[in-house]
């Protein structure tokens, strides 16, 4: 197998025929699924164990998709017609998992991608993780919007006496009973979060620092979501927006009496705008009603006991929920690239944000759910077959099916000066491998 000196050590060097994914979560496992109908090979890079590893370890025990199942379905394969309107969290990894299965899509797991970058000598992407180099002429971007946790500076946290966890790794109440717990953020996770710690008969006071809009999840039976998009099939976003919260203060009328101001800008067009999702109630606003959530404002600093609000009240805590959301890590391994923002997310906006330069493709970040990836993900596959038809032709028939080098997917070849089972030509600039050219 070639190698490529490192300062910290020897890496291995895989040259791919087909594109390099990182990050097999549901988007991940859509755009393999898809490249896989058009007979295009790929490997997925995972740096977890597991497949949409967010699913299966940062989401709460009880949760349920906010959406209904026809919304969060992947390309090519539906839920099971035995799965309920809102499909559980388990019910949805059972799906995915099956989805895998169905596509043959085998990840790479324990694989962090550490840099990718576009090597312009060669004209491939170069995919380092912690032991590997990788070499692809197409890179996609699957990583996620939800691939870190946001963690606030508050004034005062690291000195509190009790825990401190982000919504990402909170479980369950049941390890709250009869706790007060401070949760920081109103978003759907603070939302849920307090609603679980209520019928865990923990105590909730949920933080609301700015404003925040409360959808019902359905209007005279009907999922909310799925009237907001079929309303805008025929309707200007603002009006569809007008008409959701006019119908939102029939149902559950004036949020702001309860200390939830909504903002000036409509919900899907904020969501569109943004990336901030509004909230469709489960449960907590009626819990809030009754006054099992509290609502507090702004927090001005954390004691070592509880909490100063800028309201100027003060209260003890057990523990603390910090809800406040999630980013994109993308600026912290891709390099060179002026497709993304600062923040990590395509500076296209939707429906564009999927193909950027030099063969990267991003899926996943439109701030449209799953809905939104699915629509990436059939986009780039597409455009990445009609460029495989043409190199699939000149490579070497050898070099498709069977590896000339011991690796656990057959098409994938390791670069070397005697094997070469790229789809380019160049000198890996920091081996001494010779890449031909499809
Ligand atoms: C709590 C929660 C609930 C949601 N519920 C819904 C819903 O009901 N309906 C809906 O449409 N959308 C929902 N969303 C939004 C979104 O659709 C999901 O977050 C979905 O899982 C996104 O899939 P993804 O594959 O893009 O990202 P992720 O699921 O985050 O998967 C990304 C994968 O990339 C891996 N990874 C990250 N960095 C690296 C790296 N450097 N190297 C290698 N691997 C890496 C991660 O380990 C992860 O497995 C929800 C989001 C959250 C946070
Ligand atoms: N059942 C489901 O399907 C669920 C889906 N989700 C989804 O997961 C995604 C992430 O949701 P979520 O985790 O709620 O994150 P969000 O980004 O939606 O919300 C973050 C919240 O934290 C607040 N916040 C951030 N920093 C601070 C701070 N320093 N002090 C006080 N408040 C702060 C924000 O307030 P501000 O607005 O003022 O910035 C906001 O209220 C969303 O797309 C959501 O829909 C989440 C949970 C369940
Ligand atoms: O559940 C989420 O986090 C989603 O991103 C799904 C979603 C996409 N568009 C929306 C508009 C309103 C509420 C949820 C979503």
């Amino acid at each position: 197998m070639g190698s490529c000196k490192e300062d910290d050590g020897q890496l291995k060097c895989v040259c791919v025929l087909g594109p390099i994914i990182v990050g097999a979560g549901p988007s991940g496992l859509a755009v393999a699924a898809c490249l896989s109908q058009h007979g295009v090979p790929c490997i997925l890079l995972e740096k977890t164990d597991c497949i949409a590893s967010l699913w299966q370890y940062r989401t709460y025990d009880r949760m349920m998709l906010h959406l209904p199942k026809q919304f969060c379905e992947l390309p090519l394969l539906g839920f099971p017609e035995e799965f309920p309107e809102y499909p559980s969290r388990q019910q949805f990894i059972s799906y995915i998992q099956s989805y895998a299965t169905k596509f043959s899509i085998k990840p790479r797991f324990q694989q962090t991608v550490k840099t990718a970058e576009f090597d312009r000598a060669c004209g491939l992407w170069r995919v380092r993780t912690q032991d590997t180099e990788y070499f692809s002429r197409w890179l996609i971007v699957a990583t996620g919007e939800n691939a870190e946790p946001v963690i606030p500076e508050i004034s005062g946290i690291d000195k509190f006496h009790g825990p401190v966890m982000h919504s990402s790794v909170y479980k369950s109440g049941a390890d709250f009973q009869n706790q007060k717990v401070l949760v920081v953020g109103c978003g759907n996770s603070g939302m849920e979060v307090s609603l679980d710690l209520v019928s865990h008969n923990a105590i909730p006071h949920m933080v609301v620092r700015s404003t925040v809009h409360v959808l019902p999840r359905e209007m005279l039976g009907l999922s909310t979501f799925g009237v907001a998009m079929g309303l805008l099939k025929w309707l200007p976003l603002r009006l569809v927006d007008k008409i959701l919260l006019l119908a939102a203060n029939v149902i559950i009328g004036n949020t702001d009496r309860l200390g939830l101001r909504r903002p000036k800008t409509g919900p899907i067009e904020l969501k569109n705008a943004t990336g901030k999702t509004p909230v469709l109630d489960v449960g907590a606003l009626s819990q809030i009603k009754a006054g099992k959530i509290k609502v507090m404002e702004g927090v001005r600093e954390i004691t070592r006991t509880g909490a100063r609000f800028v309201d100027g009240q003060e209260k003890e805590f057990d523990a603390i929920i910090l809800a406040t959301g999630y980013k994109s890590n993308v600026p912290c391994w891709l390099k060179s690239c002026d497709f993304f923002t600062e923040e990590g997310m395509p500076k296209t906006p939707f429906p564009n944000g999927w193909r950027g330069e030099n063969g990267m493709y991003s899926v996943g970040f439109t701030r449209r759910g799953i809905l939104g990836m699915s629509s990436d993900a059939v986009n780039i596959a597409r455009d990445i077959a009609a460029q495989w038809i043409h190199i699939k032709d000149l490579l070497p028939t050898r070099t498709i099916p069977t590896p000339t080098h011991k690796t656990s997917q057959p098409h994938i070849g390791s670069i070397s000066s005697c094997n070469c089972v790229s789809s380019c030509i160049g000198r890996c600039s920091r081996c001494t491998a010779v890449v031909s050219r499809g």
